[in-house]
């Protein structure tokens, strides 16, 4: 059965003691309410991975970096690589988050970099897609998210693929408070799912986790998740708030 995972980003968002102090918030509420068997991951600046990795019940919560460098190492000034990111006891890396794309130029072909970097130093990566508002308009959403997977995971052997968590967050609904509805996510993610299944085999498909990004909150998370394709959420805004964090843990 495929893992049930809410995955928080805090972006450029805590200094080093607000984020420990809310990586321990989150640590308390999650061991006095449970997560059940959702897996929870808290995707901190790097300044904050080895302390957040030190605060957290590592076997609970897993700590996740928000980008790494698409070469190894070397003179690449203020680079943080892969290896480093694993090096503090994180286990994820966020990639391809949109924001990264539009702000920072990041392209198909230095995102297959990352990937492969990410995998070779056994990270998860939690691998983001997702289309812009005029596509959604024009009804061509499929299209484009197909062709930002075919340029980028599809490149990857079934093998490798199988190790990542799939993010879609419609760029529209990311901090925006204009979430998809319940049906929007069930539609797409069941897409994307089909569209693996192409690629890689129906099992394959099968075992991989979809998450959904854009407003999710606590008030939103349970009717999102309630859909057969939908297996948790990339969180924003609200993962800052351990309480409304952990409301949208508790929407499974
Ligand atoms: O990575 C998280 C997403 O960009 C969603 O952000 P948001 O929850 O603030 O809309």
């Amino acid at each position: 059965m495929r893992k049930k995972i809410v995955a928080g980003n805090w972006k450029c968002n805590t200094n080093l003691q607000e984020g420990v102090q809310l990586a321990k918030k989150v640590n308390e509420l999650v061991a006095k309410e449970g997560a059940d068997d959702v897996v929870v991951v808290l995707g901190t600046p790097f300044t904050h991975l080895t302390k957040v990795v030190e605060t957290v019940d590592t076997d609970v919560i897993g700590v996740s970096a928000q980008n790494c460098a698409a070469e190894p190492k070397g003179a690449f000034t203020g680079e943080i690589s892969a290896e480093m990111v694993k090096s503090t006891g994180a286990e994820y890396v966020i990639l391809g988050h949109s924001e990264r794309r539009e702000y920072f130029g990041e392209t198909s072909e230095t995102l297959n970099k990352k990937l492969a970097l990410a995998l070779e130093n056994n990270l998860t990566p939690i691998y983001c897609c997702g289309e812009p508002l005029e596509i959604r308009e024009a009804g061509t959403q499929n299209d484009f998210v197909k062709k930002q997977m075919e340029e980028t995971v599809f490149q990857l052997s079934a093998n490798d693929f199988k190790k990542l968590v799939i993010a879609y967050e419609p760029i529209w609904a990311i901090g925006t408070g204009k979430t998809a509805t319940s049906e929007q996510a069930q539609e797409i993610h069941a897409f994307i799912r089909s569209i693996i299944a192409e690629k890689f085999g129906n099992e394959v498909a099968q075992e991989i986790s979809i998450l959904y990004g854009g407003s999710c909150k606590p008030s939103n998370a349970k009717e999102l998740f309630t859909n057969e394709d939908v297996d948790g959420g990339l969180i924003g805004g609200a993962s800052l708030k351990a309480e409304d964090f952990l409301g949208i843990i508790n929407g499974f």
